[in-house]
């Protein structure tokens, strides 16, 4: 039998919620923290979460707290579950009211622009050293309303202390969630960011009427650059055909749950991105991720077409059919690139 923990999860959002309840649901006692007040009243007195998960019942062992402090008080570990541009925020108010060390285990999918930090970087640069136990990742294709649920999801978590990822991995893991371990937390970080650009993309060529071989080559040349990209990071090529990486990929660009997606076919429609994300209500990392994806992309020298169409739809107010085209008529090439380097080196 596992132990039973205080943990807490800071961010009552879709997926904060969502891995509260699988926290509850092993039995732990699940302490879930919000910055508004009259949502953390609605989880303790109704026991819902409406806004972010309609339809959903909270079990009686996830409380509510609107107090960072006491939210934190006596916790060893943390799940940290809010957007990426919240992070730095959260975790100075966090470290302000803390004295023990903490594990903080993140789950949010992006790169920090203009920085170019990886969450778990993030967390390093901003927490200080001494309130700091281990940074793990948790990642994978888990839609918030399908966890809550209970359908069968697998995800992986990764740090760079293996042993605290698997003390994760014990915590999480059940009957419907299934969780894996990887070490290599570069690949799992930047596979789980970078998907949601490609899964905007997809969205925009539903919403422009394309079909599905349009989107089964969104997500083969998108899985291409991405990779091209993480290896280049020091990510190990292997984990962008796992969870993180193709899994990710396939959930996110196929389901009609994913923000990323909905906001992408809306663009594909016509609408504006400001009016998109105003009506969304939730977080669409991948808008961020493409500023971010692009800068990496000219650091490191590395040729992301799909992520360069996107950031000139998102931030050049390009015509989204204009990308597409241009993205069709670039200069022939082959497939794979490792046979590209050996044929012109050999010309
Ligand atoms: N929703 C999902 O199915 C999944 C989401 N994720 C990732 O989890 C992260 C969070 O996403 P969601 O829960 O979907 O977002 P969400 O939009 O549903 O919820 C975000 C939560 O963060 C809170 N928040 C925003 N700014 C804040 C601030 N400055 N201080 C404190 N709280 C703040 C919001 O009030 C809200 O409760 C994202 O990085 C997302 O990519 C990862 C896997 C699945
Ligand atoms: O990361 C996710 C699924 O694995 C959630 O994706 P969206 O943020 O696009 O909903």
């Amino acid at each position: 039998m596992e132990r039973k923990e205080k943990i807490t999860v800071v961010g009552a959002g879709s997926w904060g919620t969502a891995l509260a309840l699988v926290l509850a649901d092993n039995g732990h006692d699940v302490r879930l923290w919000g910055h508004n007040p009259k949502q953390i009243e609605e989880i303790n007195q109704l026991h819902t979460n409406k806004k972010y998960l309609p339809g959903v019942e909270l079990p009686n062992n996830i409380v509510g707290y609107n107090t960072l402090k006491d939210a934190l008080n006596e916790v060893e570990t943390c799940i940290l579950a809010v957007p990426t541009k919240a992070i730095r925020e959260v975790l100075n108010d966090m470290a302000n009211v803390r004295q023990e060390p903490l594990t903080i285990v993140h789950v949010s999918k992006g790169i920090e622009p203009d920085t170019l930090l990886r969450i778990s970087e993030m967390i390093e640069d901003e927490m200080p050293e001494h309130l700091l136990q281990d940074v793990v990742v948790l990642s994978g294709p888990s839609h918030a309303e399908e966890v809550s649920m209970r359908h069968i999801t697998t995800v992986t978590v990764s740090s760079k202390n293996i042993e605290a990822a698997e003390k994760v991995q014990d915590l999480f893991i059940n009957s419907y969630f299934r969780v894996y371990t990887n070490p290599d937390i570069i690949g799992v970080e930047i596979g789980g960011a970078l998907k949601n650009i490609i899964a905007l993309a997809a969205g925009i060529t539903d919403g422009l009427g394309y079909g599905d071989n349009a989107k089964a080559a969104l997500i083969t040349r998108g899985l291409a650059e991405i990779a091209r990209l993480g290896t280049k990071m020091g990510a190990s090529p292997l984990t962008f055909s796992g969870l993180t990486g193709i899994g990710d990929l396939i959930v996110t660009c196929t389901s009609v749950h994913s923000r990323n997606w909905r906001a992408g076919n809306l663009l594909g429609k016509g609408q504006k991105l400001e009016e998109v994300l105003e009506n969304m209500g939730m977080v669409v990392e991948g808008v961020r991720t493409t500023k971010a994806a692009y800068q990496l992309a000219e650091k490191y020298q590395v040729k992301m077409p799909i992520t360069t169409a996107l950031h000139n739809v998102l931030f050049q107010h390009a015509n989204p059919k204009d990308e597409v085209d241009a993205l069709m008529t670039r200069v022939k090439t082959h497939e794979m690139e490792d046979l590209a380097n050996v044929l012109s080196s050999e010309q």
